[in-house]
């Protein structure tokens, strides 16, 4: 694979349940250590692609690749190499509350590999380490945690197998400002540090602004467009114009780059 062929590459996409169509010829590239950030609407099947792609719902149509990979076309061991080289931080968290933090970031490591016990212990506290967790946080259970400690552990279970790639949906939603701010900044460190590419879906309008390199919109069934920050700001399209310029994006403060772009408008 070629150093800027997409890491990811969706085509005609095409999903329905039942007779409700959700995504229809839908394209979406991703790159290799970039952080996209992916929005739409509600309801507009945001985490049905991100499942598609994962391979957790099936899709009538269309064509998924990843890491070079079509995944109709390879074996059940060749998939499982392309899971393992993808983390994923689902939706609330979604730590089992039966386990402790380090049972949970061991998780994959169990389903995946057979390794020894104090090898897995080691790993999991430098995973902690990773994401800002201190090895205390080894043997709590999820209740005794904050809303950021659970996204933190939740962060390193993804991180577990060491991932070319993870999928955040909605990272920050249930966080304060400060801690969603400090996660943002948090991603985009590992992304720099590990060369992670980053696929995160989200409502976060701070977090579109600062981290994310590209941005992919999702509505009428597809992506509408795709790209900056500042192309976003240039959009004519009718919903990107409301989100990334109305109240609630004023209320941002603008790197210098895109505070032009917004007036040139
Ligand atoms: N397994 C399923 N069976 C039937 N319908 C489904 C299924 N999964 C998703 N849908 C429908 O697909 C549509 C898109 O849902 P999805 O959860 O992907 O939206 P979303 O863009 O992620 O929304 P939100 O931003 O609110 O999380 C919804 O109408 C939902 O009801």
């Amino acid at each position: 694979m070629a150093e800027n062929d997409p890491i990811i590459s969706v085509r005609d996409i095409h999903v329905q349940f039942g007779d409700h169509v959700v995504l229809h010829d839908l394209d979406l590239d991703v790159y290799r250590g970039e952080i996209l950030g992916f929005v739409g609407a509600s309801g507009t099947g945001k985490s049905v692609l991100l499942r598609s792609i994962l391979g957790l719902n099936p899709k009538q149509n269309g064509q998924i690749v990843v890491l070079g990979r079509d995944l109709d076309r390879i074996s059940d061991e060749e998939r499982i190499l392309v899971d393992m080289r993808m983390g994923v931080l689902f939706q609330h968290g979604a730590l089992f509350s039966s386990l402790t933090v380090k049972e949970n970031i061991q998780v994959p490591m169990r389903e995946y590999l057979t390794l020894p016990k104090g090898l897995m212990d080691e790993l999991a506290i430098l995973k902690l380490e990773l994401v800002g967790l201190s090895g205390k946080a080894a043997n709590k259970y999820p209740s005794e945690l904050s809303g950021g400690m659970i996204k933190r552990a939740a962060l390193a279970r993804a991180l577990a197998l060491d991932p070319d790639i993870v999928f955040l949906d909605e990272p920050t939603s249930g966080l304060d400002p400060i801690g969603a701010a400090e996660f943002d900044e948090l991603i985009a460190k590992l992304r720099d540090t590990l060369g992670l590419t980053v696929y995160m879906v989200t409502h976060d309008l701070d977090s579109l602004f600062t981290v994310a390199d590209r941005i992919a919109v999702l509505g009428n069934k597809k992506v509408l467009v795709a790209g900056t920050i500042t192309e976003m700001l240039k959009s004519d399209e009718p919903w990107v114009k409301s989100y990334f310029r109305g109240k609630r994006a004023r209320r941002i403060d603008l790197p210098e780059e895109t505070r032009i772009a917004c007036m040139e408008r």
